[in-house]
Order: structure tokens, then sequence, then C-alpha cells
């Protein structure tokens, strides 16, 4: 993953998916070029093979159930993801919990198969627990901020804070926070305070002009992370 992480979760808006939703990521892929940056897209299950065709970007999917192949009715795999294009996925959002075995089987998959992960958690004292088996990332969301317009960078430094404090001690895995993310000060402040990135969904879904949007992103993380000496 290349700091600063901005990760954009589509979930599952009218915009998410069909030529809506190659519309969208199209004009972040612009944006992400011009900054010689990287936005990695968590799109629905069904656009990973489009987008991951159509698209420069890292695509995710937003969730992997971690049963083994077989008889498993509406599930969707990480040897299917894998196949579809898809370089990683999010896992344990807060709108799909899965269990903590669950979390470890998917994990154990995914490592082997090559992919990506972001481990989804609400609270600092599970990032530790999450972050030594091995996912990519941990991304932290206080669920009451998801959707509200107000960050966790304003309302809850000491969520990131004390995030970053239990990821040090798991040397590898990287810390992105999210929840409510809606200005490039909020992405400024989560990667002040000591964030790898951030991850967001409605301040980006929801407007007019997305690509300016996650321009102010780009530049606020670029500059604060620029300010920490700690670009990759
Ligand atoms: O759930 C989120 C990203 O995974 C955050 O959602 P919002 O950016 O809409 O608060």
């Amino acid at each position: 993953m290349k700091k600063p992480i901005i990760l954009i979760n589509f979930k599952a808006y009218e915009n998410s998916f069909g030529k809506k939703g190659v519309d969208i990521a199209k004009r972040i892929e612009k944006i992400s070029i011009e900054y010689s940056t990287e936005v990695i897209l968590s799109v629905p299950a069904t656009m990973i093979p489009i987008l991951s065709q159509e698209v420069s970007l890292p695509i995710y999917a937003q969730h992997v159930d971690s049963y083994p192949l077989g008889a498993h009715t509406g599930s969707l795999l990480p040897e299917m993801i894998k196949e579809a294009g898809a370089k990683g996925t999010l896992l344990n959002h807060s709108e799909k919990r899965i269990r903590a075995d669950e979390i470890h089987d998917a994990l154990l998959r995914l490592n082997k198969l090559g992919l990506e992960s972001v481990v989804c958690v609400d609270r600092y004292e599970l990032v530790e627990p999450m972050a030594i088996l091995r996912p990519t990332a941990i991304l932290i969301e206080p669920p009451e901020l998801i959707g509200s317009g107000i960050s966790v960078s304003k309302a809850k430094p000491e969520v990131i804070t004390n995030a970053v404090k239990e990821i040090s001690k798991v040397p590898g895995v990287f810390l992105i926070a999210g929840a409510g993310i809606s200005n490039g000060e909020d992405v400024y402040t989560a990667v002040k305070l000591g964030a790898d990135g951030i991850g967001v969904a409605s301040a980006v879904m929801k407007a007019k002009e997305p690509e300016k949007v996650v321009e102010d992103f780009i530049k606020s993380g670029i500059k604060a992370m620029d300010e920490r000496n700690d670009r990759n």
C-alpha cells in the first residue's frame, strides 16, 4: 500500500454500480494519476471484473466469506474475487460484521492467495488482537460517526492516537482511520495524528464532483505525510 492510503468504500449507493460506478471510478483514477498516488476502490462484487479492467487503481471487494470451496450457496470466496481481478478486500466492516474465527480463517486464505486485506474494527482495543492475524491494514471506524459528516479526526481524535499506539506493537501492518471524513482538513488531522491514511464513503459517493473531494483528500494527505517525513 502506498501512503497516504486513501480507501474509498463504494458501499451500495445508487452510483456505486453499473455505468455510474465506472464513471466515478474513472474520475477518481484521473486525479490519482495526476498526483502520482494510489486510491483503493472497495466496490460491490459485481463491479470487480469491469473495474479491474477499466481502471488502473487497486480494486477491493467489500467482504468475503471464509467457507471452503464447495456447497455454499450465495457465498463470495477469496478465490472468486482473485479470479475477478481484485487486489484485496475489506473484512468485518461495521455494516457487514463477521465473527473473529471467520476473520482468522479468511485472512489465512487471503494471505495464501496473495490478496491484501483491511480488517475493520470499531475500537482501539481490537487493533492489536486483529493486527497479529496479519492483515495488510486495520481500518478503525467508530460506527456512530459513519455517514454522519462528523469526522473521527475532529470528534474522537483519541480513537486515532490510541489506535496508532496499538498498531506500533505489530510492525508491518498499516493503520487507516475512517468515519465521517468530509474534507481535506479531516484527512490532514488523521494523518498528523499518526494514521497511514483514511477510509471514506459518503463524502465521495454523495458528492456532485467526487473528483474534487478526492483531490482535496489526496493533497491534504500528502501534505501531512510530507510533514511527518513518512511518505513512500
Ligand atoms: O464506513 C466508512 C468507510 O468504510 C465510512 O463511511 P463515511 O465516510 O460515509 O462515514
